[in-house]
């Protein structure tokens, strides 16, 4: 491959008079990337940077090619953001039209539009909780309607915040399988599951907002693991 797919130089965000991420410099090349550290170390507020969803303060950023902070809009047909809270992802009456929803913008012929959703809901186990309204869903199902919102624009990249948070062994492997296995997608993966991040190609390591490891699932999550023993 040739340019990184995700590129930070001499990056800080500063939120209120918070500097939350201080003076990043990365290159992500790997399909798979998965973001550790404790609580508060900034992985959430890295996820939402590379998302366009907040902006940085200083320094250099290109997410495929693309600066979030000039060309947002296209940065977000490419891109699904996935959060452990699924509430804010979910916006219409019923489980079926939700899914839909995510595709508006697609102006998809009526027959492929049920055939891409009906094929969505299929591969995230939803299909019997189709006409279900979408509030009424439990926590867990909830972040399956999310997930598959999210997936079924088929993203470039997936940036994916604690997905199976609120998710049963099962659905937590189903969805660990869709965001891992399918090569057609590049994915960061933010989660406190070193097992899960042990699956992935690349892994970052924060630590009080600053970047403290990136390198190969075993090396960095050694090193993560020798922090939390102390
Ligand atoms: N809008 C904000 N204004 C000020 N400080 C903020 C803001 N958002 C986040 N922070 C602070 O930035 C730091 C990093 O937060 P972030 O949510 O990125 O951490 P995290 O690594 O995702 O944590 P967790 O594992 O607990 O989800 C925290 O100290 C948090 O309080």
């Amino acid at each position: 491959m040739s340019a990184p797919a995700i590129r930070l130089k001499d990056v800080g965000v500063r939120l209120g008079e918070v500097d939350v991420l201080q003076n990043l410099s990365l290159d992500l090349q790997a399909r798979t990337v998965a973001v550790i550290g404790e609580n508060g170390s900034g992985k959430s507020t890295f996820a939402r940077l590379l998302g366009g969803l907040i902006n940085r303060t200083s320094g250099e950023l290109s997410i495929m090619g693309i600066d979030p902070a000039r060309r947002a809009a296209e940065l977000r047909r490419r891109i699904a953001i996935v959060f452990s809270n699924p509430d804010a992802q979910i916006i219409m009456p019923t489980v079926a039209e939700d899914v839909a929803f995510s595709l508006r913008a697609d102006r998809l012929p009526p027959a492929e539009l049920t055939q891409r959703v009906g094929a969505a809901m299929e591969r995230f186990g939803l299909t019997e909780l189709a006409q279900r309204p979408s509030h009424d869903l439990s926590g867990g199902q909830k972040q399956l309607l999310a997930l598959c919102g999210a997936m079924v624009r088929n993203p470039e990249l997936v940036i994916a915040d604690e997905p199976t948070a609120y998710l049963d062994a099962r659905n937590a492997r189903r969805v660990a399988e869709h965001l891992l296995e399918d090569a057609g997608h590049r994915l960061v993966l933010v989660t406190h599951d070193l097992a899960l991040a042990a699956r992935c190609e690349q892994v970052v390591l924060f630590a009080g907002g600053a970047l403290v490891g990136l390198g190969e699932p075993e090396e960095i999550i050694s090193q993560y693991e020798a922090v939390l023993a102390c």
